[in-house]
């Protein structure tokens, strides 16, 4: 990636202002309450009196912003440490090396450079990996076709510790989504466990997202404005910062400014759907820089593909009626991944598709 290519240039509306000034930011929540329950309880969030505070700081950081950063969260820093060193290893390696490991329309997950968000390239690379080895998805993206295709992990020679790093990692993202989503499950008024179904035969996937150096970084955009469409996402970013979110309120994008061992928090299209628009999934979009890389690493919750996702029966009623037709999460996710990696003339699959006009 050198000078900057027309694929990558943002229609003026939506380029970045560099220079914005530091405006609130998100909400930070501190998990520990999590870690100091009488033993015994440790592995569950379903002792409310001690929780009852943190549990009413998601529901509203969830409400206002659809976007928080944790603290005290439990994930040990070594296995941070050492995603994150695997990652620059990888990366820093020759456009050859990491071609092994190339992504194409067969085999999608591992390494790819040309993805395009809304149609406008991302300025980055990647690796993807999914957390279930293999993860099963629909074969077609025709509604009708029931076949299952497998997916497979594509790991490369170099590191070669990358793939334990990885699936450590994997493991202790998929224990801070469960502990986090049955603090949103009491958020909303659900038994905690209410969404622990949802674990099982998952579609989650990790991104090792690199962003070099761009020499237009006022053109182009690491990542385009987007949602994410899946349940929860994850994120673990280093100390260089670009990451903006739409401020609910005022629609105004801010800077999402590091903090050393946390995490960033943003509920999903399918919580969206779940809750019937209790909680919304907001947009938000990376600015590069010219001067230094960065490194992130998002871990995607998705469910099984056999889900089908639709407003929660309990937070539906007369007066308050569902406000999405179901849909078949497994033809979604193919379908959005087919598309991210072919530029297409027509808009991607989104959720307002299936929005019950009022
Ligand atoms: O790199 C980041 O900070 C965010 C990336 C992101 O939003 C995504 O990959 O969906
Ligand atoms: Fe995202």
């Amino acid at each position: 990636m050198g000078k900057v290519d027309p694929a990558f240039i943002q229609a003026p509306e939506h380029r970045p202002n560099l220079f914005a000034t530091q405006a609130e930011g998100i909400p930070s929540i501190d998990l520990s309450p999590l870690y100091t329950q009488k033993a015994g309880d440790s592995d569950s969030v379903s002792e409310p009196n001690s929780i009852e505070g943190l549990v009413k700081e998601i529901g509203s950081a969830c409400k206002q912003w659809g976007f928080f950063q944790v603290i005290n969260h439990g994930v040990p820093l070594d296995k941070r440490q050492r995603i994150e060193a695997s990652a620059r290893q990888f990366f820093s390696q020759s456009f050859e090396e990491k071609r092994k490991i190339r992504r194409d329309a067969v085999k999608v997950l591992g390494y790819y450079d040309t993805e395009h968000t809304k149609n406008v390239r991302d300025w980055k690379e990647v690796f993807d990996f999914t957390v279930e080895e293999p993860t099963l998805v629909p074969a077609s993206l025709e509604p009708d076709d029931k076949q299952v295709t497998q997916w497979y992990n594509q790991w490369p020679e170099c590191p070669p510790d990358l793939r334990e790093a990885c699936q450590e990692y994997a493991q202790e993202m998929v224990n801070l989504a469960n502990k986090l989503m049955e603090l949103i499950a009491l958020s909303l008024g659900l038994p905690a466990k209410r969404f622990h179904e949802f674990f099982i035969d998952q579609t989650s996937f990790i991104r090792l997202n690199h962003y070099p150096p761009c020499p237009s970084p006022h053109l182009a955009l690491g990542v385009g404005r987007h949602k994410d469409a899946g349940i929860l996402t994850i994120l673990a970013q280093d100390d260089v910062g670009g990451l903006e979110v739409k401020r609910k309120s005022d629609g105004e994008w801010v800077l999402v400014k590091p903090t050393p061992d946390s995490y960033i928090i943003n509920v999903g299209d399918i919580i969206q759907v779940w809750s019937n628009e209790a909680y919304e999934s907001v947009e938000h979009r990376v600015m590069v820089n010219s001067k230094k890389e960065r490194f992130s690493i998002p871990f995607f919750l998705n469910p099984a593909h056999y889900t089908m996702v639709k407003p929660l029966e309990e937070l539906t009623n007369e007066q308050e009626p569902a406000k999405y037709r179901a849909y078949n999460w497994g033809k979604f996710f193919t379908t959005r991944k087919h598309s991210n990696f072919t530029k297409l003339d027509v808009e991607n699959v989104q959720i307002y598709h299936f929005r019950v006009s009022e």
